[in-house]
């Protein structure tokens, strides 16, 4: 047999036993890593990936011309253990030959589940709850205390209805949603299995209860959700963004939040990540990174929303009927 060459290959993270395992096992990797649960600081990334081969990078590394650089012509492959791929400078890395491994679908469900949890909880201001319990604020049964958001009979917008943007719509649809929009680039044939209806970004805005961003960021969508996205939404309306946080303004988010023109916002992801302790939307009430109103008004609420009720163990009251 030939001789094999053995290939160079930098990791930028801890990552788990298995994949280190076949990385050995595979017996033509020399592998080195930064072995830390934190990310890899700028200058050892670009010092770990000279004369690499191979990189196996996360979310949180920027790889970008200057990496690309300093790895040099030796790179062939990178990888990325994470769904998004915005991290990376994919035309450069394409010039240069640079095949691109990532891991899509892993987070499908996982992402869907979060995203119906951050939904329900904005919208039935679990946060804001929890407190009041813990800190005696909840004196006694109120009909119009933390009243909340119904998706019953409501509209769905999801931005963005790929595999993400399915399995939300899939898993909102048996909570009664009575319409369900979506925008993007292309109208989608799977849709139908949602009853999805394909229609402009303004219409799913100003038509929406909730607005669900699952969208991948890209030129077209970075900072998409600005002033103008936000005066077009209801003052009733929900936002929630599992998809990154540079999708959002958040100076034009804060204003939205705190002047009441949105009612509450839940999101998953901010710039940065995580936001700092003394950010101004960690001191909105209608906010979760979990967040809720100060410009909560009950009056805003529709009817059948104010007869619901999220406090501790009371969870919901409805009409009386004569019997
Ligand atoms: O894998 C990704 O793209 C993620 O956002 C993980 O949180």
């Amino acid at each position: 047999g030939g001789r094999t060459e053995i290939m160079k290959v930098f990791i930028t993270r801890r990552i788990p036993q298995e994949g280190m395992k076949i990385l050995s096992q595979a017996g033509v990797c020399k592998v080195s890593l930064w072995d830390s649960d934190e990310p890899v600081p700028r200058v050892e990334l670009l010092k770990g990936v000279e004369g690499a081969h191979g990189l196996l990078c996360l979310l949180s590394d920027k790889i970008d011309t200057e990496v690309l650089d300093a790895a040099g012509p030796n790179l062939k492959v990178i990888s990325t253990l994470s769904v998004g791929f915005d991290h990376m400078a994919m035309d450069e890395i394409k010039k240069r030959g640079v095949r691109v491994g990532y891991t899509p679908d892993v987070l499908t469900d996982a992402t869907a589940e979060l995203t119906v949890a951050l939904l329900l909880a904005t919208a039935r201001r679990l946060p804001e709850g929890v407190v009041e319990v813990k800190n005696g604020g909840w004196s006694t049964w109120k009909p119009l205390w933390l009243c909340g958001y119904g998706l019953s009979g409501s509209t769905v917008g999801v931005i963005g209805l790929g595999r993400i943007g399915m399995a939300i719509a899939r898993r909102l649809n048996p909570f009664g949603v009575k319409r369900l929009l979506y925008s993007g680039r292309t109208a989608k044939s799977y849709a139908a299995e949602v009853e999805g209806e394909y229609v402009p970004l303004d219409t799913l805005v100003s038509e929406s209860d909730f607005v669900v961003v699952s969208c991948a960021l890209t030129p077209e969508t970075q900072g998409l959700c600005n002033k103008d996205f936000f005066s077009k939404m209801k003052n009733t309306a929900v936002f929630i963004n599992t998809s990154r946080g540079a999708v959002v303004n958040q100076e034009d988010l804060y204003q939205a939040l705190s002047s009441g023109q949105i009612a509450c916002a839940g999101l998953d992801v901010t710039t940065p990540e995580p936001l700092p302790t003394d950010h101004p939307l960690l001191t909105l009430k209608n906010c979760g990174e979990y967040m809720e109103t100060q410009g909560w008004k009950p009056q805003t609420a529709r009817p059948h929303d104010a007869m619901h009720v999220v406090c501790g163990c009371e969870a919901s009251w409805t009409y009386c009927q004569i019997l």
